[in-house]
């Protein structure tokens, strides 16, 4: 049966040292001494699910040539000295390790070296008659060379009758030795040009075959070039057409059918046509390596060798004579066949559980090694943030040295300015490589969730697919911690220096307090001794004396309040010494444009506007802003004596203003909502004198007039703003003072005593 005599055999390398430089996580797992399974790897993304291929052996990554040979050919391949073809081919990718398990010729010998040794050594211990001739011939781009004669090129394949398929004109060396092989191929080597694929055939000529007859076998060891990818893929038609035949011979066996087989379309399979269908015992050592890197080939290897392969169990029953026995035997052996089931189940159950083991083990070992390396980054890019936040923090500190280097010191200037900018310069660098490997962490968010994917896809039973979800999510939180512990020693970094600029800012404030009191002292100095020119007088009480232009006229001597004065009248005070009571006083012209019939709503006016008043509170905001004495306000005080005071509570330090030609006023600013002082010029002084007295002060706007001890009227056009609110003005006092009952009683008073002076008048 076809295909029947192929043997297959997968071997995989170990790691080269390049390949462990990327990882060391395998991609194939050896669950048996036939079968292997893929593990997709999660680096390169690839989300494919595990496959698990059985072939007649599988070798894993440290099995020896040795133990290779000795399983799978050593006695085997003697089957070439009774007549039989025997055919070794390697396949796989390149580098996947073809040519060392095959034709090794040196130290750790390949399969082939040991084949021809233990050939000669069977015959020299049998003393058999057999001569052995070896040609050498590699194919290239469909051309045939002779690898032991340069000069022969371009060689044909013929079909000869007795001899089979054999390369005419090809060079047949005798070699009575392994020695002398090694030596043929050495030299054979140097011949050799781009390589595709190697055919050693070795002629065995056996005289002394129990036939009588001579009897020729062939011995070929294949070392098959692979299909590269892209531009190379075209050129290597020999190993494709292998492939298809293959596939071909495969699909045939299935299907247990004769099929066209095209043999003939490659050079490969025209010389390997006996090997793959004819009389010829066959193996095929697949070679894969386990690293990611050349995952792609290993999987197209395994497929393709999963195809050459057939693996069948093929019972005899032998034919009895004996009806009677034979019935027993065919029911002996039917139990057997049945037991034989069972007990093949059980193992089999067996070596699933184990190979689930070995599955989880494996991806455990895969999630390790992934949150391992992903966590080792991450805590490179914490470690360089780090450093770069304390290099940026240095480059400020020197930032502002520099700043205060005068420049006169040049040369430690320039010396700090360079450093500042060699830092600069390893903290850009810094930076960069920072964003590089922030750069690889986003992979692994992919690598991460292939991880998720494949424990889901995975047949491992619920508890251990649990475990390893788990696994995972143990693995984020604990770099989650991380994260946050790398973010906070940065935070600290940073608290660090805010409190130093704090510390920094708050002697800054103490120094400029500090100022700030001893100029104070000065000004006080300054003006006691300017205030007790000015203010010197014999009896020893206050009167401002001179009206020079001193810019700091503030009256620090003012008439003492008493408490029950105070309490009376807390916002108006009369002082004890004056005879007059302050009065309050209304413009000329408004008292005579106002009508009789006017009067009554005025009234009602003044008492809403009173109303209105009591709820309305000066804008905080206006006095908060007032609260600083404006030096101009003084300058109206120089041609002022200080005969009448606003409680001194509410008013800070406030001299009252009053002259021949001048009276202020207390008056609320609508615009503003706050309160504010006007001095009004006086005209007439003398004439308004004798008027004073029958006028009524009326609160107008809700404004009043503080009197001057004189007496002035005043007329409205020749008002003019000069004063602002002195001091810091207590909001309640403030308010108390222009609903003084007191003010109140008089202003109805006033009102009635007119009323009664003009009714006779009209009458
Ligand atoms: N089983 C092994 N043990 C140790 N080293 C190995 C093994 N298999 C292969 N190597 C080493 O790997 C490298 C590649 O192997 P080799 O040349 O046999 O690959 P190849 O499949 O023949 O490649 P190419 O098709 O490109 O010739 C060599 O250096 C070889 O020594």
């Amino acid at each position: 049966m076809l295909l029947d005599n192929i043997k297959v055999a997968i071997r995989i390398r170990p790691f080269t040292n390049r390949e462990l430089e990327i990882s060391d996580i395998t991609t194939l797992l050896v669950l048996d001494k036939e079968t292997v399974s893929t593990i997709p790897p999660i680096e390169a993304g690839i989300k494919q699910n595990q496959k698990t291929y059985k072939f007649n052996w599988v070798f894993d990554r440290m099995i020896s040539q040795k133990e290779i040979f000795e399983t799978t050919l050593e006695y085997q391949v003697l089957s070439v000295l009774d007549g039989i073809n025997f055919t070794i081919m390697s396949y796989g990718a390149s580098g996947s390790g073809k040519s060392h398990t095959l034709v090794k010729y040196a130290e750790d010998y390949g399969l082939l070296i040991r084949s021809i040794n233990k050939i000669f050594q069977t015959i020299q211990n049998k003393k058999r008659k057999i001569a052995i001739k070896f040609s050498y011939v590699e194919i290239s781009q469909e051309q045939l060379y002779d690898l032991l004669n340069n000069m022969n090129t371009n060689l044909d394949i013929r079909d000869d009758q007795d001899k089979g398929v054999v390369i005419h004109g090809i060079t047949e060396m005798e070699i009575a030795s392994t020695q002398e092989l090694i030596q043929l191929i050495q030299i054979a080597k140097k011949q050799k040009s781009l390589k595709q694929h190697e055919l050693l055939i070795f002629s065995l000529y056996i005289q002394d075959h129990p036939d009588g007859k001579l009897v020729v076998s062939k011995l070929i060891f294949a070392d098959l070039g692979w299909v590269e990818r892209g531009a190379q893929k075209k050129k290597n038609i020999s190993l494709q057409v292998l492939n298809n035949c293959i596939s071909l011979l495969n699909e045939a066996k299935k299907k247990n059918t004769q099929t066209f087989i095209p043999y003939r379309n490659s050079k490969l399979t025209r010389l390997l046509k006996e090997s793959l269908g004819g009389n010829s015992k066959t193996l095929i050592i697949s070679c894969v390596s386990p690293a990611i890197l050349g995952y792609e080939d290993t999987i197209q290897t395994l497929e393709y060798s999963q195809m050459a392969t057939t693996i069948t169990n093929q019972t005899s029953i032998k034919v009895f004579q004996d009806n009677e026995q034979q019935l027993i035997m065919e029911q002996t052996n039917h139990d057997l066949v049945n037991q034989n089931e069972e007990l093949k189940k059980q193992l089999n159950k067996q070596s699933q559980k184990q190979n689930e083991v070995i599955q989880m083990q494996q991806i455990e070992k895969n999630i390790i090694q992934h949150f391992n390396r992903e966590s080792s980054i991450q805590e490179d890019i914490f470690k360089m943030q780090y450093e770069a936040e304390q290099m940026k923090q240095g480059i400020k500190d020197k930032q502002q040295l520099l700043d205060k280097i005068d420049l006169s010191e040049r040369k430690k200037y320039n010396q700090l300015k360079d450093e500042i900018e060699n830092e600069q310069e390893k903290v850009d660098l810094q930076e960069i490589e920072i964003k590089k490997l922030q750069k690889q962490t986003n992979d692994f968010t992919i690598q991460r969730k292939a991880l998720q994917d494949n424990i889901k896809q995975n047949s491992l039973v619920d508890v251990d697919k649990l475990y390893l979800t788990n696994l995972i999510e143990k693995f984020i939180l604990k770099q989650q911690l991380q994260e946050i512990k790398a973010k906070e020693s940065i935070y600290q970094l940073h608290q660090q220096e805010q409190e130093k600029l704090l510390s920094l800012q708050n002697n800054q404030i103490t120094l400029r307090d500090r100022i700030i009191e001893e100029q104070r002292k000065q000004i006080t100095q300054n003006f006691k001794m300017n205030s007790t020119k000015r203010y010197a007088k014999s009896d020893g009480s206050s009167q401002l004396i001179t009206t020079s232009k001193s810019k700091f006229k503030l009256n620090p001597i003012l008439p003492k309040v008493s408490e029950k004065q105070q309490s009376q009248e807390p916002y108006l005070y009369r002082q004890s010494s004056s005879r007059q009571t302050p009065q309050l006083q209304t413009p000329k012209k408004e008292k005579k444009s106002k009508s009789r019939s006017k009067s009554k709503s005025k009234s009602r006016d003044k008492s809403k506007s009173r109303d209105k008043f009591k709820t309305k509170i000066p804008n905080k905001n206006i006095i908060d802003n007032l609260s600083t004495p404006q030096i101009h306000r003084y300058n109206a005080l120089d041609r002022a004596s200080p005969s009448k005071l606003i409680d001194s509570k509410s008013m800070v330090a406030l001299p009252l203003i009053q002259s021949n030609r001048s009276v202020t006023k207390f008056v609320y600013d609508s615009k503003s909502g706050g309160y504010k002082f006007l001095e009004e010029q006086s005209i007439l002084p003398s004439q308004v004198q004798k008027q004073q007295q029958k006028q009524i002060p009326i609160e107008q706007d809700k404004s009043f007039l503080i009197n001057s001890s004189r007496g002035t009227s005043v007329s409205k056009n020749h008002v003019k703003q000069s004063l602002l609110l002195p001091g810091k003005v207590n909001e309640s006092l403030y308010v108390k003072g222009f609903i003084n009952k007191e003010i109140e009683m008089k202003m109805k008073l006033h009102q009635l005593n007119l009323k009664m002076k003009k009714a006779p008048q009209k009458k």
